[in-house]
């Protein structure tokens, strides 16, 4: 009788091994990417298998590529955003590390403060340019992984690094062997995996990668960074854009683990949160977020919209306190000075605020009709009304009720006589070519003055 470890050898001797072509001429896919025009989706028609690994989870890059892309953060700042995400990842850890740059002092301040919480999750990692010297640094702090880059397309290979494909590998494989002898976990960073060779160059490479890390006996995490947000969801697309193609193969071809598999997106193109759950969904244990979607150009994968892609796909939040959310959108503004846009999901000021008189009618009769869920026991967050030309008497009476907390029999209908006067009143400023909502201040005043009025 054959033992499973026999016939997994078999099947690994058996199977195919993508070797690397080391191209004289970088492969561009001009088909797809041809500069001049909007970057294309081409379809194969292969259908790749659904594989949701049982748990997945959620990293985190605010204090890396969301602060690459802004003024730096306080240490101060970090350290309650770090306590804040801790909170909204919960006791299982759902928000499972951050990665932080060691490069100032200021940098490694924060680092040693967020250390001394204590807090198990999320586990403080890394990022760095790797060399000798800043694996010492990662090592000296008592922190065990770290982010390095390992640029995959030729874009970078050639156009950037002015290598062939073999000095690449070469070369990562030796930064990848001196982050062992010092002592560090490394996580590869493989960016623009949907501009780069699939089967030419990643495949190969990470098959490097995979028996380095056997032989040292060391777990290497691969981190798949859809640089540029070219990445699309959808099934039957030919690499390198598809996700579900990418993570399928550096499975089965390259033979990463689930759970040593991570997505990294961009916004470019409006995909970063499908992308992401399109990677969860076909076999990627961590899809790698930033608070708001701050990060490089467009932003990062929202960690918040990744929180409820959770719920939405495991049927539960897993203790991850949601509310959480609101409290870090609040530090972001009051705090930082964050201006987040209005409409923003989950975190804007207007995420749950209607407009139309109609949509308000409806809220009275049941908040249900026109709200997403309990914004209010998840997010902390109350559906609201702006009053506007098209608000209309219902519109007005559910701003009151809001704004005044009346529940039950202390709320007023929209047959009410300061409703009416209210009304009224907004009617004449609109008669008057106002173009804009009325402030919740400007209302507070005149239902002042009405009242004064009675
Ligand atoms: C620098 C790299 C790793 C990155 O953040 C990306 O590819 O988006």
């Amino acid at each position: 009788m054959l033992e499973i470890s026999d016939k997994t050898n078999l099947l690994e001797q058996a199977s195919y091994k993508y070797t690397l072509q080391d191209v004289p001429e970088p492969n561009l896919y001009r088909d797809v990417y041809n500069y001049e025009e909007v970057p294309k989706v081409a379809f194969n028609h292969r259908r790749v298998p659904m594989e949701t690994p049982p748990d997945i989870w959620i990293t985190d890059t605010s204090f890396r590529d969301g602060q690459q892309s802004m003024a730096p953060y306080t240490v101060k700042q970090i350290v309650d955003l770090y306590k804040l995400m801790s909170k909204l990842g919960g006791p299982y850890g759902l928000i499972r590390q951050s990665e932080f740059f060691i490069y100032t002092k200021k940098d490694r301040e924060a680092i040693e403060k967020c250390m001394d919480l204590g807090l198990k999750f999320p586990e403080i990692t890394t990022w760095i340019r790797a060399t000798k010297n800043d694996f010492k640094m990662v090592k000296d702090l008592g922190i065990k992984e770290t982010g390095i880059l390992v640029s995959c397309s030729d874009y970078h290979i050639f156009k950037k690094m002015n290598m062939t494909r073999r000095q690449a590998v070469d070369y990562y494989l030796e930064t990848i062997r001196d982050a062992f002898e010092a002592g560090v976990v490394p996580r590869c960073h493989l960016e623009d995996i949907t501009r780069a060779d699939f089967y030419g160059f990643v495949v190969p490479f990470v098959n490097e990668i995979m028996k380095l890390s056997k032989e040292a006996g060391i777990p290497v995490k691969i981190r798949a960074c859809d640089t540029m947000g070219y990445g699309v969801p959808y099934t039957e697309v030919a690499l390198p854009r598809s996700v579900p193609g990418i993570i399928y193969g550096l499975q089965h071809y390259a033979g990463v683990p689930s759970e040593m598999l991570e997505w990294h997106g961009h916004n470019d193109f409006y995909k970063a949160v499908s992308n992401a759950a399109t990677a969860w969904l076909y076999g990627c244990c961590a899809v790698n977020c930033s608070l708001l979607g701050i990060g490089e150009r467009t932003g990062n994968i929202p960690l918040e919209a990744m929180v409820f892609e959770y719920g939405s796909l495991k049927g539960s939040l897993d203790g991850m306190d949601s509310t959480a959310i609101t409290e870090i959108a609040r530090y972001f503004s009051d705090e930082m000075g964050y201006e987040i846009p209005p409409m923003t999901p989950f975190v804007g000021e207007n995420f749950n605020v209607t407009r139309a008189g109609i949509h308000a009618d409806g809220l009275m009769k049941d908040e249900e009709i026109y709200n997403i869920f309990n914004t209010d026991k998840l997010l902390k967050r109350k559906p609201g009304v702006t009053i506007s030309k098209t608000s209309g008497l219902a519109g007005i009476a559910y701003w009151i009720n809001e704004h005044y907390d009346l529940v039950g029999d202390q709320q007023i209908h929209k047959d009410d006589p300061m409703v009416h006067a209210l009304k009224d009143w907004v009617d004449e400023l609109y008669a008057d070519n106002r173009t804009t909502s009325i402030s919740n201040k400007e209302i507070k005043e005149k239902i002042k003055e009405l009242k004064g009025n009675d």
